[in-house]
């Protein structure tokens, strides 16, 4: 008897832009319910593979499958529509727009449509400062409100699959802790997720697993209970690679 299909399959990823390939042929995969890091130098592919895989640009070679479902033929939208949700790294939201506004124009595909008013429930409690300030334009929330409500805005889309971007991207420590809470109590409804992260402290109080990206490749690939220290982390980092 087989079990569930991973939520995340990739294999063999090629992509790039221009004429020029980032990824050389990554493959990896997020089982059901399991949670994920990707950290890595600067400019090695972390978020080109995200970009990849939800269709922002599309890969040259190689295959990617949502809960085994291949993705060759699917549109950005169509991963959207399945459940798939990348939420960027890049502030994509607009200035203007108040933060409900914003939130509810997110649920735009039929199943998110069907569990909005649930979604919305569920993303204010998780974020009460987004709750606190309703009424108020993007363009006036500090980096961190930002950050929560670009989760917020993938919460809405009705994820079955969330790929974060560096969520903690310039926060400082006391609200990457809310933030590292916030995470971590979606991961428990038993979501997987795939979270690009430098701070490795933060991404290993919240994965099962983590790989290490260099070169546009998998490098390793480390068990939370395993016994690689700093040092050896500070290594790959700075060239030193241990070996697989
Ligand atoms: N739109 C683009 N056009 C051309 N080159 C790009 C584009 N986006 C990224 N690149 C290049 O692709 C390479 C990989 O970038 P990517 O953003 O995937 O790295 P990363 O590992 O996520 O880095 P970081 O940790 O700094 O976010 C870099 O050399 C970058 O300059």
């Amino acid at each position: 008897m087989t079990g569930p299909a991973n939520a995340l399959d990739v294999a063999g990823l090629h992509a790039g832009y221009d004429s020029y390939d980032v990824l050389h042929g990554m493959s990896l995969h997020v089982g059901p319910n399991e949670k994920i890091g990707l950290f890595g130098p600067n400019g090695h592919g972390k978020t080109t593979l995200l970009n990849a895989i939800s269709k922002v640009i599309t890969p040259s070679r190689g295959a990617a499958s949502f809960m085994g479902e291949p993705l060759a033929a699917v549109s950005s939208r169509g991963i959207v529509e399945r459940g798939l949700i990348h939420v960027p790294q890049a502030n994509r939201l607009f200035p203007d727009m108040e933060i409900m506004e914003t939130l509810e124009l997110s649920a735009f595909t039929k199943r998110a449509r069907g569990d909005r008013a649930a979604n919305l429930d569920y993303v204010l409690t998780l974020f009460p400062r987004l709750a606190e300030r309703r009424r108020q334009q993007c363009k006036t929330l500090s980096g961190g409100e930002r950050q929560m409500l670009s989760i917020g805005v993938g919460l809405m889309c009705a994820p079955r699959m969330l790929m974060l971007d560096e969520p903690t991207l310039g926060l400082s420590p006391k609200l990457k802790e809310e933030l590292a809470n916030a995470i971590a109590g979606i991961g428990e409804s038993g979501m997987p997720m795939l979270i690009v992260e430098q701070d490795i402290a933060f991404v290993l109080s919240l994965v099962d697993r983590m790989y290490f990206v260099d070169h546009g490749e998998i490098a390793r690939e480390i068990d939370r209970g395993s016994d690689v220290d700093h040092q050896e982390i500070m290594d790959m980092y700075f060239g030193e690679r241990a070996a697989p």
